[in-house]
């Protein structure tokens, strides 16, 4: 007996051993595949989702190619058909729930799904936790690592994940976009020769790199000298895909006339400069679409702040040591990629990657943490993170724990709703959504678009008798996500303004209504979120689109929170015919709200 009974036991322990080194192997499998668009879209939460059946074999796989695609559950599902019935998925990351459905959360129930193994929980307090506890109530087994699975090879498993969504993370516990310092350096440690001039210190298998990581950013940024110096392009020369936004920050605004980051025509650029310097430079600068910002004070923590409320989720600072220097002193580096090049320069004044830091002894250095060594060609990459990525696990709570913690807390105690990135609250609002929608074609045939921002950009070229309009048309059909859907649209509309229809600035709000009543008329579960804000403004808190946004100081037209706040009313409308005496004080508490907020009469009709 006791044998039966020991072998049994060891038996147990080999089980349990081996679906440990399964469970971690299938994460990490998940958050390689959460990877795989990095640079072909901006920036956005990394999901990945594995499924594989009780013999240990992969059923099926995806991951979010960009905001507003599906998500990583649905395809896996899809891929694994019958064979994810009684299947663990492994995720990366918690589900969010960008189509204010659980359509993830469902599509693993319906799948036949019985187990799930989740990486980390959402950082993002309105999701965390949420979709663990849905998938637990339809009867999942969920584990969650280092809650529900803990060893050390689980604890390497959740480091990967953590360090995947590093720049999500960051947003969510201190409120700006994860930052990266990236600088080529000679050996003696200079990055550029004492007279300024530094191209090229690094490889070109190197800089090739630094084009990657550009791709896998939403902005670059560089001070105003390395702008006089170098006269950079800071471009993603990677073969197209997204193209990260281009950011000066000056506090003098004394900055050449002819540069390179002048010509918008490849990609986008910021100057951000301090309230007043040198207004009529900064108009001519906005002469040639360059956007200026002014800020108070230019120091980087309110520069970051700024960028995080603009919906930025990762930075690369290409600046010199005086900047370099600067931000790290605000905090707001939390990782460094050093290029050191196998060359000497000298020279006494020839300048070091960071500037004065006020330290004095060496005890004081800062350690950069998780340091990986990678050799590049001749060069040596040596990258790690100047601050760990936050552990989420105590640090905050969930939404239901936040109310518990002050009962005074709501999420509808607001009367301004604001809606931006598809991941936020109320990010089913924002045209960039997974909302296919079927709109009539001019023969009054009804077409799918994969989104209203699909649909809308189209129209801009839709019914010109030309056929590299209807090749505009077709082509943004075509497109994989909304964001690519929309930088097509803009750039062909820059481009080629003899191709957009004469009559699209006065028909485009109408265009938006009517892609957004299909939107909010055929998806239910939208419908009732868009009537549960009854009473409550709603603004698309873009801070740069000052026509269908609220911009950052409210200076935005806002026309597409006006347009869902009509299409509210309206929809209130049929309900009070439906339910009149329901629904009577509420319609009436609203149009006395858009009437004091000066909307009913400002609407876009
Ligand atoms: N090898 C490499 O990887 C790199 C090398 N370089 C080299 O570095 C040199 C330039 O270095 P450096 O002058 O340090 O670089 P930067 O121009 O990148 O940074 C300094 C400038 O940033 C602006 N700035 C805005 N806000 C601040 C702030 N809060 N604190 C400090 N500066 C701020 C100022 O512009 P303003 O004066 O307009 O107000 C300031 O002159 C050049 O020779 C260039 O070739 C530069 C980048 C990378
Ligand atoms: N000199 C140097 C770098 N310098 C950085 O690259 C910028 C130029 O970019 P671009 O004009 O787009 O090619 C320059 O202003 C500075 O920020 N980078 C590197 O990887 N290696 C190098 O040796």
């Amino acid at each position: 007996m006791a044998f039966v009974l020991g072998a049994h036991f060891s038996l147990m322990t080999c089980k349990v051993a081996k679906n440990t080194h399964d469970d971690a192997a299938y994460i990490r499998r998940a958050v390689d595949l959460s990877e795989k668009s990095a640079g072909f879209t901006s920036p956005h939460p990394n999901f990945g989702c594995v499924i594989a059946t009780s013999t240990g074999k992969v059923a099926g796989e995806g991951y979010l190619y960009a905001q507003g695609t599906k998500p990583a559950e649905v395809l896996a599902v899809e891929s694994g058909g019958e064979r994810c019935r009684g299947a663990t998925a492994y995720l990366n990351l918690e589900p969010g729930d960008c189509h204010g459905d659980h359509t993830a959360v469902s599509a693993l129930v319906q799948a036949g799904i019985t187990r799930a193994v989740v990486g980390i929980r959402h950082p993002l307090q309105h999701l965390r936790g949420k979709a663990v506890c849905a998938l637990r109530s339809q009867g999942l087994q969920v584990d969650v690592l280092g809650e529900d699975l803990q060893s050390k090879v689980m604890e390497e498993a959740r480091k990967s994940c953590l360090i995947v969504n590093a720049p999500l993370i960051h947003r969510a516990c201190s409120r700006v976009p994860f930052s990266v310092l990236k600088y080529a350096m000679t050996l003696d440690g200079k990055i550029a020769a004492s007279s300024g001039h530094a191209s090229w210190i690094s490889s070109k298998m190197s800089r090739n790199r630094v084009f990657e990581l550009r791709g896998r950013s939403d902005a670059i940024i560089v001070g105003g000298n390395t702008v006089r110096k170098d006269n950079p392009r800071l471009t993603a020369r990677h073969g197209g895909g997204h193209m990260p936004m281009r950011i000066v920050l000056s506090q003098t605004m004394n900055l050449p006339e002819e540069a390179n980051l002048w010509d918008v025509s490849e990609a986008s650029t910021i100057v951000v400069t301090q309230r007043g310097a040198r207004r009529n430079f900064q108009k001519y600068l906005a002469s040639k679409g360059v956007e200026v910002v002014e800020l108070d004070i230019l120091n980087s923590r309110d520069v970051m702040e700024y960028f995080h409320d603009r919906g930025y989720l990762s930075i690369l600072w290409e600046c010199g040591g005086t900047l370099a220097a600067s931000a790290i002193s605000s905090g707001v580096i939390h990782k460094v990629f050093a290029f050191v090049a196998p060359k000497i320069i000298g020279g006494k004044n020839a300048p070091t990657p960071v500037g004065e830091l006020g330290m004095v002894q060496m005890s004081q250095a800062l350690d950069l943490i998780d340091v990986c060594y990678e050799q590049i060609g001749p060069d040596m990459l040596i990258s790690g993170f100047l601050q760990p990525v936050p552990d989420l696990m105590p640090v905050i709570p969930s939404e239901d724990e936040t109310f518990a913690i002050d009962p005074t807390v709501t999420p509808y105690e607001s009367s301004i709703i604001s809606f931006y990135k598809t991941w936020d609250p109320y990010g089913a609002f924002s045209n960039f959504s997974p909302h296919p929608i079927q709109m009539p074609d001019s023969n009054d045939n009804y077409v799918t678009w994969s989104s209203v921002e699909h649909y809308y950009q189209a129209q801009k070229f839709a019914g010109v008798n030309d056929p590299a309009a209807q090749d505009c048309v077709e082509k943004i059909k075509a497109m994989r996500s909304p964001e690519e859907a929309a930088r097509v649209g803009r750039s062909m509309q820059r481009q080629h303004p003899d191709l957009v229809r004469s009559d699209w600035e006065s028909m485009k709000i109408d265009v938006m209504y009517r892609a957004l009543k299909c939107k909010f008329s055929i998806y239910p579960h939208l419908n009732s979120m868009l009537l549960s804000t009854a009473g409550s403004v709603l603004v698309e808190a873009s801070p740069h689109d000052l026509f269908w946004g609220g911009g950052r100081e409210g200076e935005g037209l806002n026309y597409l929170g006006r347009l869902l706040i009509q299409l509210r009313s309206e929809f209130l409308v049929q309900q009070l015919i439906k339910v009149h005496n329901l629904c009577y004080i509420t319609l009436l508490s609203e149009n006395y709200l858009l009437l004091s907020f000066g909307i009913i009469s400002g609407a876009a009709g």
